[in-house]
């Protein structure tokens, strides 16, 4: 063959693997987000890297930062940069929901996420006409699902401005505009008033929260008496124990990957939600059996992984991603391999689910003590 025409088949063939690991392979998990459209939320191209420096050295001794109080107060911040970082990689990679739900035997994951997130509605008893709060809400695909499930209204909060750009373009999108809001605030303050909930529910999100006090505190604020609180709690369980290294290795690589200032173990969270005044209803961890494993998901991508970190590398060689994806990334791949090793070890559930009550008295003891 002529050098020349080697040259030329060279290039061809050489952008055809370009263009197929990038536009085809690269395509997102759920349509909507490609490998070409990942930012990293509002950070400039430029700050990326620095971002991600000073995410990792803030977050990677997660229980120092929550036992300084100073520190404490830089969490919410923290967690902004972070959702920053993996949100386009999430909704690339994952899709819509940012959390976990128990497999199911012959469904597709999207239906099991489905499922697990129609359960909070049902639970609340939510109903058209009533007005829900989803406490971190992320990019709303939650928020959706609640809201064509029940037909009920939702308002969703999330510290990440970005997120709340995504959602509402996402909820305009689904046609459920009108009955779906969000909010960018910190949940640990909410801007909302007292009484103005008939529901409220958060799907793994408190878990960014230093106290658990004082978020669900501000959930009991903001619910009608007599309203229903559900929550899918990030925990550790009681076969956790902090004597064996490799345990507390786990922990610590789910906290450093997933923003977290210490996880919280399984049987705090009751006592924590009776000491903000909650009734609770019902306590129930929906990873134990006969649920299915809600890891194999993280478990089953590991060629999806490698396609996607060389998807991330080529992308960021050509400059169309910013300096600082191909670390985030691996910090998530990383992640993964610790949460898979949490959930088969049983150490660790992200789906402890709490339904609380907010007692119907607490009117009556709200208007004595004006
Ligand atoms: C509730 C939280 C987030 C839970 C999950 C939605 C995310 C936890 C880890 C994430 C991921 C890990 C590996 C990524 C992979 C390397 C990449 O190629 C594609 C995206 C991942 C699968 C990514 C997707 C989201 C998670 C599963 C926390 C933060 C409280
Ligand atoms: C893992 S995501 C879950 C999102 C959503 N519940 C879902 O399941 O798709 C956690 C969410 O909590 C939000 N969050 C974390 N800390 C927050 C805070 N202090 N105030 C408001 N939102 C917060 C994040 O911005 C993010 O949207």
């Amino acid at each position: 063959m002529e050098p020349a025409t080697m040259a030329w088949t060279a290039a061809v063939v050489g952008f055809g693997l370009v263009y197929w690991f990038v536009w085809v392979m690269g395509a997102a998990e759920v349509k909507g987000k490609r490998a070409v459209d990942l930012k990293m939320g509002s950070i400039t191209r430029d700050k990326v890297q620095d971002k991600y420096t000073q995410y990792w050295s803030f977050f990677r001794r997660p229980k120092e930062t929550a036992t300084v109080a100073a520190s404490a107060e830089k969490v919410p911040a923290f967690v902004d940069t972070f959702y920053n970082l993996v949100t386009d990689i999430y909704e690339w990679g994952w899709g819509q929901s940012f959390h976990f739900s128990p497999s199911l035997p012959g469904r597709s994951h999207r239906d099991a996420t489905r499922i697990h997130e129609e359960r909070v509605p049902d639970l609340l008893g939510a109903k058209p006409g009533h007005r829900l709060l989803d406490v971190g809400c992320g990019v709303g695909g939650p928020m959706r699902a609640i809201a064509a499930h029940s037909g009920s209204n939702v308002v969703g909060i999330t510290i990440n401005e970005y997120q709340v750009n995504r959602a509402r373009a996402h909820n305009r999108k689904a046609g459920l505009d009108s009955r779906c809001e969000v909010v960018c605030g910190n949940f640990l303050s909410m801007p909302f008033p007292d009484a103005s909930f008939d529901g409220a529910y958060s799907i793994e999100a408190t878990c960014h929260a230093p106290k658990l006090q004082d978020v669900y505190g501000e959930v009991f604020r903001v619910l009608k008496p007599g309203g229903l609180y559900v929550s899918y709690e990030w925990v550790t369980t009681s076969l956790y124990r902090a004597e064996d290294p490799d345990h507390v290795e786990c922990i610590h690589g789910i906290e450093r990957g997933d923003a977290l200032p210490g996880l919280r173990r399984q049987d705090e969270i009751a006592s924590i939600a009776k000491e903000v005044g909650f009734e609770v209803v019902k306590e129930q961890d929906l990873a134990l059996p006969p649920a299915l494993p809600w890891w194999t998901r993280l478990k089953m991508g590991r060629i999806a992984y490698w396609r996607n970190s060389l998807v991330v590398r080529v992308l960021t060689l050509l400059r169309i991603a910013p300096k600082g994806v191909c670390e985030v990334h691996e910090m998530l791949y990383e992640t993964a391999q610790h949460l898979t090793r949490g959930g088969e070890t049983g150490i660790f559930t992200p789906m402890h689910m709490v339904l609380l009550r907010k007692p119907a008295a607490a009117a009556a003891a709200a208007e004595e003590a004006k």
